[in-house]
Formats: structure tokens, sequence, C-alpha cells
């Protein structure tokens, strides 16, 4: 696989006591919160394409977040935000695009028409997942997030040229990658519930984006995400 991943040290958070960098001066910046899926999603997209160097991390600590964020980069206040060519883009699905069409590296999407259109498919999907699951977590949780997975399971059946969504590794495993990852880890502790059991493409799928250098580093916690799902989800 043509990916090129170099190993880097990642910055410390910027708070409300932080100065922001040198806005516009031609430095490209991808504003981003380490625990944060949506983030997570262009950060790996960064990394897949080689763009360590081109594109520079600037952690905004949201739980105390810096007025300038707001006031001077990203006027929605979340992030990810990318920097870029004197503008801000925002919206993880967004961007994950935008880092293929305008810089260099290996491509997250195929030529293949067939394989763009089915990509289009699985993106518009991914808000829908995301709230099934969720949701599910205050109820019957197994049952109720079982429709979301299956979704996957069938999906993973369509291009049997790899082990990915669209055969090869692209931009609609990125963007899923981060969520299945917490809820794979949340179900399990929580519910004793293995989101791969009778999904033997999801477990493989699992198996094979684990192996994509771009994705390791960018990995959480466990134990942390653990815990604050729990508060944050259970009331614990
Ligand atoms: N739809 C956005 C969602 C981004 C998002 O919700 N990010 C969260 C962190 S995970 C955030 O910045 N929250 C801050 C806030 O809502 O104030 C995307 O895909 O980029």
């Amino acid at each position: 696989m043509a990916t090129r991943y170099v190993k880097e040290d990642l910055p410390p958070y910027l708070d409300s006591t932080s100065e922001p960098p040198p806005l516009f001066d031609g430095t490209t910046r991808l504003y981003t919160y380490y625990q944060c899926p949506f983030a997570q999603r262009v950060w790996i997209a960064r990394n897949y394409k080689g763009l360590q160097d081109e594109i520079k991390l600037v952690p905004i600590d949201l739980k105390n977040r810096p007025a300038w964020y707001k006031e001077k980069v990203y006027p929605e206040n979340k992030v990810p935000s990318l920097e870029h060519n004197n503008k801000i883009i925002g919206e993880s699905l967004v961007l994950l695009k935008y880092l293929d069409d305008n810089f260099e590296g290996p491509k997250l999407l195929p030529n293949d028409p067939l394989k763009q259109q089915f990509a289009e498919e699985l993106l518009a999907y991914t808000d829908t997942f995301n709230k099934i699951v969720y949701t599910s977590f205050k109820g019957d949780a197994a049952k109720e997030a079982g429709s979301a997975f299956d979704y996957l399971e069938t999906a993973l059946h369509k291009f049997e040229d790899g082990p990915f969504f669209l055969g090869q590794f692209s931009l609609v495993d990125i963007a899923y990658a981060p969520f299945v990852e917490r809820f794979q880890i949340f179900f399990q502790d929580v519910w004793k519930y293995d989101i791969t059991a009778g999904r033997p493409k999801l477990a493989t799928w699992i198996e094979e984006v684990n192996k994509i250098d771009a994705y390791k580093p960018t990995k959480g916690d466990p134990e942390l995400l653990i815990q604050a799902y729990k508060q944050r989800f259970l009331g614990q």
C-alpha cells in the first residue's frame, strides 16, 4: 500500500490562555481535538496522504477554548477546521474530499464511477449510523444498534476486491473508523457485546483498518473513552 507515514510528536493543546498562531500566514493548519472522532477523520486522511509536513496540527482544548478560535478562525467554534489558502473550511466529510482534491498523496477515492456512487451512499449514511448507535445507548443497546452494524456488514459485501468498503482503502473507511473504534470498545465493556459476532466482514474490516499506519497514531485510549462515554451517555 502506497502509504507514506512519518511518526510525529503531537503538539500540546492551545487553551484560553494561549496566543493564536500567526493566522493566515500561508501555513496550512488542521484545528483539531485529539479525542474528537470527526477531527480524527481528517487527521487520518492527512496522515494517509503523507501530509504531516504540509498540514500542521493545531489542537484546541474544547473544554477551555481560546476565544480567538471562534472570533478569528472558525465562527462555528467546532473542530475540525482547516486553514488553507487564506480561508477556513469546516465539516469533516467535506474536508476528506477537500484534502483529496487539493493535496498530493495516495487518492482517497477510486476512479470507478460505481465505487464513487457507492461512496456517496455510504457517506450519506454516516450520520444515521452514528445516531442509531448513540441513541441505542439509552435503551436495549445491542438490539437497537444491530441494524446499523448490519448495514455495514451488508455494505462490505458489495466489492470483493479487498476488505474495505470500496475494495481498497478510501475516505469511506476513514469516515467510519473513528466511530466504529469507539462503539466496539463501549459495547464490549458495558454490554459485553461483540459487534463483530455474526458479522465476519465487519470483523475483517476492523482488523484491516487497524493495520493502516496512518490510523494507528490517531487511536484514543480505550479507558479514557469508556470513562468519558459512561459519564456522557449513562450518567455514571
Ligand atoms: N459535523 C461536524 C461535527 C464536528 C463536531 O461536532 N465537533 C465537536 C467535537 S467532537 C465540536 O467541535 N464540538 C464543540 C461544540 O459543539 O461546541 C463535522 O463533521 O466536522
